[in-house]
């Protein structure tokens, strides 16, 4: 826009934003971004002057090393799965709503930032963006720092852009009914007949479910409501909390205690999903897929699969555009 030029019909933009992840599978990169995520008093609620000593003095030098061997053995040849499949994400959007809404990517903790992306969307004249905040429920250590980053850009800047949000999807249909249609799908590939489902969502501390976090109990919508659209009565479904952090109690039942419990009381087949993470990253691929197989066929069990994310596959890309779409309403020509 020439300097000067306030009046230009507005563009619209979707800028998608997931968690983040380190720039390299390595200790560096990994206390980089650690440093940054685990500096966030929404992510971590323990008061700074309490926190940064433990944070810098321990966790940054024992936790890099040993997360950035976990990043290596699921690195690829695009980067980090969570970035690489949101980048997919957004270009499987973008030929989905075509030329007249551009569609842009960025991680929370990481690169390419919040705030790069949406000075960059400014700089070409989007005014109007649309922030699809990639969390199916709702976490003041996911959904709610997502906001605040944009708008602590957004207080920079003299010409803001209009900004709308995607909410919270946990109970929608289109979520429901694509992981259903897409979960189905997949367990209906096997080469086995499981017994059990886990759907596993990452964990938060217990305390931020007392002081009124909805996070706990939208995964439980969710559950319930897969389960009913699964429509599976010979397949038994658990809701499970993975990937605790620190020494506080973290929401239950634990993931990994479960895929042990269930093995041994003579669960033989079981498969895992991880219906709170848009795309697979570390968590499910490493965490689920590995460690959690090894837990399970350890303890005795006898058949294991680690169901892929919806990623950007027809369900996701259709869940995805509707979600979006309803929130373009009304800036679309
Ligand atoms: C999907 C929702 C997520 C919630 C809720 C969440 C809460 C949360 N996470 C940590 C600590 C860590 N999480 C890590 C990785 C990670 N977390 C999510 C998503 C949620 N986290 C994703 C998608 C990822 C994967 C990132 C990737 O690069 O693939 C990690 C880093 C990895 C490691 O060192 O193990 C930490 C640490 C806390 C403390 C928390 C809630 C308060
Ligand atoms: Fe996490
Ligand atoms: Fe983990």
């Amino acid at each position: 826009m020439a300097p000067g030029d306030h009046t230009a019909s507005s563009k619209v933009a979707v800028l998608l934003v997931n968690l983040g992840t380190p720039d390299a599978p390595t200790p560096a990169a990994v206390k980089r971004y650690l440093k940054e995520f685990l500096s966030d008093p929404r992510v971590v609620e323990i008061p700074a002057l309490i926190w940064q000593p433990i944070l810098r003095g321990i966790i940054l030098n024992t936790r890099p090393a040993k997360s950035a061997h976990a990043y290596q053995q699921v690195w690829t040849e695009q980067g980090s799965p969570l970035a690489a499949i949101t980048a997919q994400k957004a270009a499987a959007l973008q030929t989905r709503l075509g030329d007249t809404v551009r569609v842009d990517w960025a991680m929370r903790y990481g690169n390419p930032s919040i705030a790069s992306r949406i000075i960059a969307l400014k700089d070409d004249g989007y005014d109007r963006i649309v922030l699809a905040p990639l969390y199916p429920q709702y976490a003041g250590a996911t959904t709610a720092t997502v906001v605040d980053a944009a708008n602590a850009c957004l207080r920079s800047l003299r010409w803001q852009p209009a900004l709308r949000i995607v909410p919270p999807y946990y109970a929608d249909p289109a979520y429901i009914t694509a992981l259903a249609d897409d979960l189905g799908a997949q367990i209906d590939a096997l080469a086995f007949v499981p017994e059990v489902l886990l759907l596993s969502f990452h964990g938060m501390p217990e305390r931020t479910r007392r002081l009124g976090d909805p996070y706990y109990d939208q995964c439980a919508v969710s559950v319930r409501l897969l389960e009913k659209a699964l429509a599976r009565p010979d397949l038994r479904v658990e809701m499970t909390f993975q990937s605790r952090f620190g020494k506080a109690k973290w929401l239950e039942p634990a993931t990994d205690t479960v895929l042990i419990e269930e093995a041994r009381k003579g669960t033989q087949r079981l498969v895992v999903a991880a219906p709170g993470f848009a795309a697979d990253c570390l968590e499910t691929l490493e965490e689920l897929a590995i460690r959690g197989r090894a837990l399970f066929s350890d303890a005795g069990g006898a058949e294991f699969a680690a169901l892929a994310c919806l990623n950007a596959g027809d369900a996701g890309m259709a869940m995805l555009e509707t979600l979006v779409r309803r929130e373009l309403g009304g800036w679309l020509t």
